[in-house]
């Protein structure tokens, strides 16, 4: 089963407003798609970032793949590491730690290694789940994501969630998401406003919603030492608490102290970070990614890792698509070790690059497809209107500083200073 080529659509999608530490998402979000077309017809898929530096080392590599055996995933990450060698993508936003040479690699791997396993998949008439040695629950869990956010984009309507920036309207959202999809977790994107006012946010939901474990995530707004005063605050209200503070040192300072596992995508976003962060016994939970811990498998692998140092594990989330929910089923399904409901966007979009009707939401999970791969199938149509939506808003990276500026024109990020 050998690559016989390889096409990369840029896409854009429509984005709601949603506030975090950086600033304001843009009124589109960037996705790219490839589509590895093998022997047989058979044509596999897959979804990572769409921004102009990570599409940039993706081009490098789509030379060297024809020909490749999508059963070669080793050697398809040699090729990648000897394309790539020496780069290093910066990280765009700032929400997903550091970037370094093994990051890059491991993200562009990723990309191709979800197409190179849903073609597999399709191959040999088995779900990418079962190519991961097996489902360990038939449906995965998910959390009701919930963002503060201002009614409308700039010069635009309001959408459908109108402003959520009272512990009113955040319960109200909550409402929203649990009737709909029927979510039991519930996250707090944190880091917008003074702690004080978000822990009153926190405290509305565990009014609203007895019983449905919480979470915050400010992204490293607070010091350690306010991390600690209001994970003292939140003592028995939260399931975990997200990246409080920046750093391992910081967040082993703030986990002696808390009384509620702390939680990271943000301060171990490679394997090198682990042996530090368990030493210094700095987090309790990882918010696992296979977009950039290097594809499914070795998101399975770091699951054992953590299960080994007796590490929760959930799993982390930004803007997607259908592809990458596809993606992040099958290897959650698969892997034994997976200790909460995962994050997703999900909610907050209104189109999609797939036919609808695979992936559906309820009771808060999504039943693994049953069908070949990933299971799920591109619409071409729409995958062509995504593209034009690329090229038509001119955005070539997320940069949710300069948009907020034009919001709050002087606006500078709080990392870490709450
Ligand atoms: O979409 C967002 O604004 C999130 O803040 C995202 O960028 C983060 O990477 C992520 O969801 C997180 O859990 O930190
Ligand atoms: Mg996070």
């Amino acid at each position: 089963m050998k690559i016989r080529d390889v096409v990369l659509t840029p896409v854009a999608f429509a984005d709601a407003p949603l506030l975090n530490v950086m600033g304001v998402h843009e009124p589109f979000a960037l996705r790219s798609v490839v589509q590895v077309a093998c022997d047989d017809g058979v044509v596999g898929l897959g979804e990572s970032y769409g921004d102009a530096a990570f599409l940039g080392e993706v081009r490098k590599v789509l030379p060297e793949l024809a020909g490749h055996d999508i059963f070669d995933l080793p050697g398809l990450k040699r090729i990648i590491a000897r394309t790539l060698a020496g780069t290093v993508l910066t990280d765009e936003h700032g929400l997903i730690g550091g970037f370094s040479i093994r990051k890059t690699i491991a993200s562009v791997y990723s990309l191709f290694e979800v197409a190179c396993l849903d073609a597999q998949g399709q191959f040999l008439g088995r779900p990418v789940a079962d190519l991961l040695g097996g489902k360990a629950r038939e449906a995965v869990d998910f959390s009701a994501y919930l963002f503060y956010k201002y009614g409308a984009h700039l010069d635009a309507e309001a959408d459908s969630w109108g402003e959520i920036l009272t512990p009113e309207a955040l319960v109200g959202s909550a409402q929203r998401m649990v009737d709909e999809y029927g979510f039991r977790s519930i996250k707090l994107k944190g880091g917008v406003f003074a702690p004080e006012q978000e822990i009153e946010g926190i405290r509305a939901l565990a009014e609203a919603f007895p019983g449905h474990p919480l979470r915050i995530d400010p992204n490293a707004a607070w010091t350690p030492e306010t991390s600690i005063r209001v994970a003292a605050e939140l003592d028995g209200v939260l399931e975990y608490l997200e990246d409080p503070t920046p750093g391992i040192e910081g967040m082993a300072r703030v986990a002696r102290e808390a009384s509620m596992p702390l939680a990271t995508n943000m301060c171990v976003v490679n394997f090198g970070d682990l042996e530090p962060a368990f030493r210094a016994r700095a987090i309790g939970v990882l918010l696992s990614d296979h977009h950039f811990w290097g594809g499914m498998r070795d998101t399975q692998a770091l699951s054992v890792a953590c299960e080994s140092f007796g590490v929760g594990l959930s799993m982390h989330s930004n803007s997607h698509l259908g592809i990458s929910l596809a993606a992040m089923v099958h290897v959650a399904a698969a892997t034994p070790h997976l200790t909460y409901a995962c994050d997703t966007h999900w909610p907050w979009k209104t189109a999609d690059v797939i036919e609808p009707g695979v992936l559906n939401f309820a009771g808060g999970a999504v039943a693994v497809p049953d069908r070949p791969g990933l299971g799920i199938t591109l619409d071409q149509d729409a995958l062509a209107r995504a593209h034009e939506d690329y090229v038509r808003c001119g955005l070539t990276k997320r940069d949710d500083v300069t948009y907020m500026r034009r919001y709050t024109p002087g606006f500078e990020p709080n990392t870490a200073r709450w």
